[in-house]
């Protein structure tokens, strides 16, 4: 079993070289954390007050405006930043996926590089060893392989990140949303992949913009506004507040029936 407590808790930014007066005018900017400036060091509230219980079987969806403090919370909950007031537990391995080219060496081959994210990822070498030739087919990069990652382009490097990590099995995968960023093609070629990467995960905490990755791999959602949590709930409740209409409703029926949705939006109160 897996879980991740979070009792009322914020994370603080302080920023030792900024100038206070110009700040001022910031705190009314339209996206980003709350800046406070009454202390000597101006600091950013990026998260306030947050208490979360999450379990096996979670698959939150993270959605917000720039600066909201998605990627903080996936921090704090891979226990990379601890609050500055409040706290948290984690029980379970943690798989955070942040930044596709974290451990990714460029003076080495990209079949070095898969055994080395793979490590990194908490995989053994062994289950490395087992799964270096389907990764490797799976990114169709060909004798590349053999090259060092500095000669691969951005999309190459991704391909290669992709394939490690849709390969390994976590305990609790926390996805920000960079790996939305290779091309449609491919991202279509490693949707199947992803899913079933979910499936395998005992929990998933996924930061992104894009809805069709939300529908695919989440079944809740967290809304995030200036560092609160402004709504929590089932997937579709928490995008349709966001965005102010039914994502889902344009949805053709076998799109609907494949993410075992209806038509219509129906809540505990009923249709909405
Ligand atoms: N290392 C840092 N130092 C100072 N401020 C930071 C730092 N990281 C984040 N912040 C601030 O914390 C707030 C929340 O940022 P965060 O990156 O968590 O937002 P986000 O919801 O992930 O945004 P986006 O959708 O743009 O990725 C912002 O105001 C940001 O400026």
């Amino acid at each position: 079993m897996v879980s991740i407590d979070v009792w009322n808790a914020s994370v603080d930014f302080p920023i030792f070289d900024a100038k206070t007066r110009s700040l001022k005018k910031a705190v009314l900017g339209k996206v980003g954390g709350k800046i406070g400036t009454e202390q000597k060091v101006p600091i950013i509230e990026a998260l306030h007050d947050i208490s979360l219980n999450l379990k096996t079987g979670d698959r939150v969806g993270l959605v917000g405006h720039n600066g909201a403090g998605k990627s903080t919370l996936l921090r704090l909950l891979a226990g990379i930043y601890e609050p500055t007031r409040g706290s948290s537990r984690i029980v379970g391995k943690i798989a955070p996926v942040f930044d596709l080219g974290v451990g990714m060496d460029p003076e080495i081959s990209g079949l070095e590089n898969i055994m080395i994210r793979g490590l990194f990822l908490g995989m053994t070498r062994k289950q490395m060893e087992k799964r270096v030739e389907d990764i490797a087919e799976f990114t169709e990069l060909g004798d590349y392989l053999q090259m060092p990652l500095r000669t691969y382009s951005t999309g190459m490097r991704v391909r290669l990140a992709l394939g490690v990590v849709t390969s390994i099995d976590p305990e609790i995968l926390l996805l920000d949303e960079g790996i939305g960023a290779v091309d449609a093609a491919f991202l279509n070629k490693a949707r199947s992949r992803m899913v079933d990467l979910v499936k395998r995960s005992g929990m998933l905490v996924f930061a992104s913009h894009q809805d069709d990755l939300l529908f695919e791999l989440c079944n809740s959602a967290i809304w995030m506004d200036e560092g609160h949590v402004k709504m929590q709930g089932s997937l579709r409740e928490v995008i349709t507040a966001y965005k102010g209409r039914d994502p889902y409703a344009h949805l053709d029926k076998d799109t609907l029936e494949r993410l075992g949705e209806s038509p219509v939006l129906t809540t505990k109160s009923g249709e909405i």
